[in-house]
């Protein structure tokens, strides 16, 4: 994957790693800029780059990655930034594995150890966290994060902006309606229609 330049939103814990792929994909530090909408963070130090203000004239027509991990917060800022004619990057750790026959939706991060298998779709603006797998067929909807070390079994769909936590698991062929979270460690062994909090083994709602 090659970029020539890019602008990344967001500048919390998320940012750091993104720039870390960035960094293993050979993008040098002066081809990335990072802004932040949260006038708290301007002006702060992240890695090698001074935080600076969102001015949206700055954007259009750029390559932009939203690296925020909350997905209602990375859904408003990608519809704004939509708007502003900018191109949402896909950025794939060189360390991830992906399927030649998964599709990853524009503006998707896909970070080191994860697996995305054969067949596998993602929305827009996912995160497909450290060592998590996305197994074969699975259909992710836009603005999903699988957290780290969280396992989707084959044809799992995980509806939009919904969190599957770290280390959770679900089991194949279980569908996840929109604004779900899946707590950490869960194992989900049945469909869930109600946008709620699931936890434990097996998961129920809390
Ligand atoms: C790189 C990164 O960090 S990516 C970030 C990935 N993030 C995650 O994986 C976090 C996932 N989030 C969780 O697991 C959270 O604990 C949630 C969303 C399930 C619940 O959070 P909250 O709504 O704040 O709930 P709260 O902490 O008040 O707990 C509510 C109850 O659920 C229990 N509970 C909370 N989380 C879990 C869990 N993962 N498994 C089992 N029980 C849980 C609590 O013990 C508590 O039980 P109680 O009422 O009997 O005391």
């Amino acid at each position: 994957m090659h970029i020539e330049s890019i602008r990344l939103v967001g500048s919390g814990g998320h940012a750091l790693v993104v720039l870390d792929s960035l960094a293993a994909l050979g993008v040098p530090t002066e081809a990335i800029a990072v802004f932040d909408q949260n006038d708290a963070r301007v002006g702060h130090q992240i890695g090698e780059h001074k935080v600076q203000a969102f001015d949206p004239a700055n954007f259009s027509g750029r390559a932009v990655h939203i690296c925020i991990g909350d997905n209602k917060a990375r859904e408003r800022v990608s519809s704004e930034i939509a708007k502003l004619g900018c191109n949402l990057q896909t950025i794939i750790h060189p360390r991830a594995i992906v399927s030649a026959r998964a599709v990853i939706g524009e503006g998707t991060f896909v970070a080191a150890g994860a697996i995305v298998s054969a067949q596998a779709v993602t929305g827009k603006s996912c995160i497909i966290n450290h060592a998590s797998v996305v197994d074969h067929e699975c259909i992710l909807s836009d603005f999903v994060h699988i957290a780290p070390g969280a396992t989707l079994g084959g044809a799992v769909s995980v509806g939009h902006r919904s969190l599957i936590g770290a280390g959770a698991n679900i089991l194949p062929r279980v569908a996840i309606a929109p604004d779900v979270t899946i707590g950490a460690g869960a194992v989900l062994i049945k469909n869930v229609t109600e946008s709620a909090v699931y936890v434990g083994v097996p998961a129920k709602k809390v």
